[in-house]
């Protein structure tokens, strides 16, 4: 069956979240590469999350990162407020709770943040001086943070070729519009929350994500992300010890015509522990046009979308967020 024909005939209503191992991702062997972009097909098709385990990044490089993180969103929020994106520009900085609001309607998200775009671990004289805003302390805040986000974009990087195989597309296919990594990190710490999970203020309320795919790292033990069914039932993406968690974003909806599913998901920390999270927000290069591809276009399944530009349209959604 043709992509668009198969993607019509999904009805997803997951009742879990598939586990994909990329252990032979970078195998030789074309067999196993497409059997893996079989997997990641199936699971952007129906589910437009799924767990990744073997995925290369170590566990004192996670370690790091959150210890750093820790520490940063410990420190007095007047000393974190120096750093606020509203002034810093460009949405890079800090973010207090209740500053974003990810769903009409919420009064805000109970969440705090620090968000990160490309920059070398060591600066470069020849390169563009680096768009990111770092706080004095603590000290190894930068080291931990670009160490972690450059061994996240190697994952983003490693998916992209079985995106586009699971597209029925050429490996390459997306090299020549990812050259740049518009990557955004924003680690995050989300404070406690008891009552009723309908409260108006919930970790950060429902919402798509906006760029391609999302690379998430969660703290393990914590159970708060949740992932909405086409039967509109909540399910549980438990973070398991190891793994990241991918979702698809709205960028990867628009350029496959709805082919792959980006889903509504929430937070919502009903614990009585402090929760952390970084999700990298993985998109296209700004200047590239998405409209939907050929192969997930049809008679029966017509384009469903106009062509945007990639980085105009997420600003757009980034100041819906943020304003
Ligand atoms: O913290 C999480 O688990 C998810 C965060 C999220 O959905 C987002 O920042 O878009
Ligand atoms: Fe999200």
């Amino acid at each position: 069956m043709s992509l668009a024909g198969s993607a019509s005939a999904t009805d997803g209503a997951f009742q879990d979240i598939p586990v994909i191992d990329l252990s032979c991702a970078t195998s030789p062997n074309d067999s196993e590469r497409k059997a893996l972009a079989h997997q990641i097909r199936d699971a952007c098709m129906n589910v437009g999350f799924f767990y990744v385990k073997n995925h290369g990044i170590s566990p004192e490089c996670i370690d790091n990162v959150l210890n750093v993180i820790k520490e940063y969103f410990g420190l007095p929020v007047e000393e974190k407020m120096k750093l606020y994106h509203g002034n810093v520009g460009n949405f890079i900085g800090y973010s207090p709770v209740l500053d974003g609001n990810a769903e009409p309607g919420n009064s805000g998200d109970m969440r705090e943040g620090f968000s990160i775009v490309w920059e070398e671990l060591e600066p470069n004289v020849n390169a563009m001086a680096g768009a990111n805003t770092w706080p004095k302390r603590p000290e190894r805040f930068r080291e931990a943070m670009l160490t972690y986000y450059h061994a996240a974009i190697a994952v983003g990087k490693m998916l992209f070729p079985f995106f586009a195989l699971s597209l029925d597309l050429p490996e390459e296919y997306f090299d020549d519009k990812t050259r740049n990594s518009a990557a955004r990190m924003n680690a995050g710490h989300y404070q406690p929350q008891t009552g009723p999970v309908d409260d108006p203020v919930v970790g950060i309320g429902a919402h798509t994500d906006f760029q391609c795919f999302t690379i998430l790292w969660q703290q393990p033990g914590i159970q708060a992300l949740q992932v909405l069914n086409s039967e509109k039932k909540w399910i549980d993406a438990t973070p398991i010890e190891g793994m990241l968690v991918i979702n698809i974003g709205d960028q990867f909806a628009r350029w496959t015509n709805n082919v792959f599913k980006s889903t509504v998901h929430r937070v919502v920390n009903r614990n009585d522990v402090d929760r952390y999270s970084i999700p990298l927000f993985f998109g296209s290069d700004d200047d590239v046009i998405i409209e939907p591809i050929a192969t997930c276009v049809s008679a029966e399944r017509p384009a469903r979308y106009e062509p945007v530009i990639a980085g105009e349209y997420v600003n757009q959604c980034l100041k819906t967020l943020f304003y």
